[in-house]
């Protein structure tokens, strides 16, 4: 067997949540950039585009009503209410992602993590990212300046609601520094990636060793 049969393995699942304004997003981009062998999930959403988001690499914005037909298609993945919008992660693409052998990449809520840990919990790797302090969060928010004061008095206001769900995680990050969190996200991803479960060509690497192993 070759060397290169023993790479093949069965994608990773990696979710990021936190409060809103712990750095999901920005972690998030920056693994894509430095990543090749990884993909971000595209959620669609029901809510209103920031300014320079962009359709189809933000998030797909799509009515209300484009949102239930998805959903009444079982064209979700995992679906839930956030922030009295709507988000959900789009089946097909993730499937099309993990068959080329790429890993995936989901910036997703405490619901839609509980609903892949439901069908997909092998393939899952669950990191949660907590802000230094609940002052950093509302900083990092409010300097982010992309929402109203509304719309970020409610994501404060939920912040604990959402901290609440840090144990069911695999992994917790608290995200002081951006440089530090990412590396360890790096390196989570790295040992992740060598699990053996997850490594297709290892059982016939291993037999073929020990075959010839005992000819001699
Ligand atoms: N370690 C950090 N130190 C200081 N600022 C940070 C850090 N990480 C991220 N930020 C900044 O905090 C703001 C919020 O980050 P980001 O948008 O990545 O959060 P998020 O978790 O994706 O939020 P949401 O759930 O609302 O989408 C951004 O302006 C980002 O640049
Ligand atoms: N369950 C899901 N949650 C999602 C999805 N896409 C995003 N999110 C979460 O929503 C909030 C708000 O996001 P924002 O972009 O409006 O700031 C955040 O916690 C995201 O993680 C999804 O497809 N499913």
């Amino acid at each position: 067997m070759s060397l290169k049969n023993l790479e093949k393995r069965r994608g990773v699942m990696l979710v990021l949540s936190s409060p809103s304004g712990a750095g999901k997003t920005t972690l998030t981009r920056r693994l894509l950039e430095n990543d090749p062998q990884i993909v971000s999930s595209v959620s669609a959403t029901t809510r209103e585009a920031r300014p320079g988001e962009v359709h189809g690499k933000d998030y797909f914005f799509i009515s209300h009503d484009r949102f239930k037909d998805m959903v009444d298609n079982s064209e979700f993945l995992e679906h839930a209410n956030v922030f009295d919008n709507r988000y959900g992660t789009p089946r097909g693409p993730v499937m099309e992602a993990l068959k080329s052998g790429k890993d995936i990449i989901f910036d997703i809520d405490w619901q839609g993590t509980q609903q892949l840990a439901e069908s997909a919990a092998d393939d899952l790797v669950r990191v949660f990212i907590l802000p230094p302090s609940i002052g950093d969060l509302e900083k990092r928010l409010r300097s982010r300046a992309q929402d109203s004061d509304a719309v970020v008095e409610k994501r404060m206001a939920r912040s604990a609601d959402e901290i609440s769900h840090w144990s069911e995680y695999d992994y917790v990050l608290v995200n002081d520094n951006v440089d530090a969190t990412f590396q360890k996200l790096v390196h989570i991803l790295e040992a992740e990636r060598l699990k053996r479960r997850r490594r297709i060509g290892l059982s016939d690497f291993a037999r073929e060793l020990m075959e010839e192993g005992r000819k001699r």
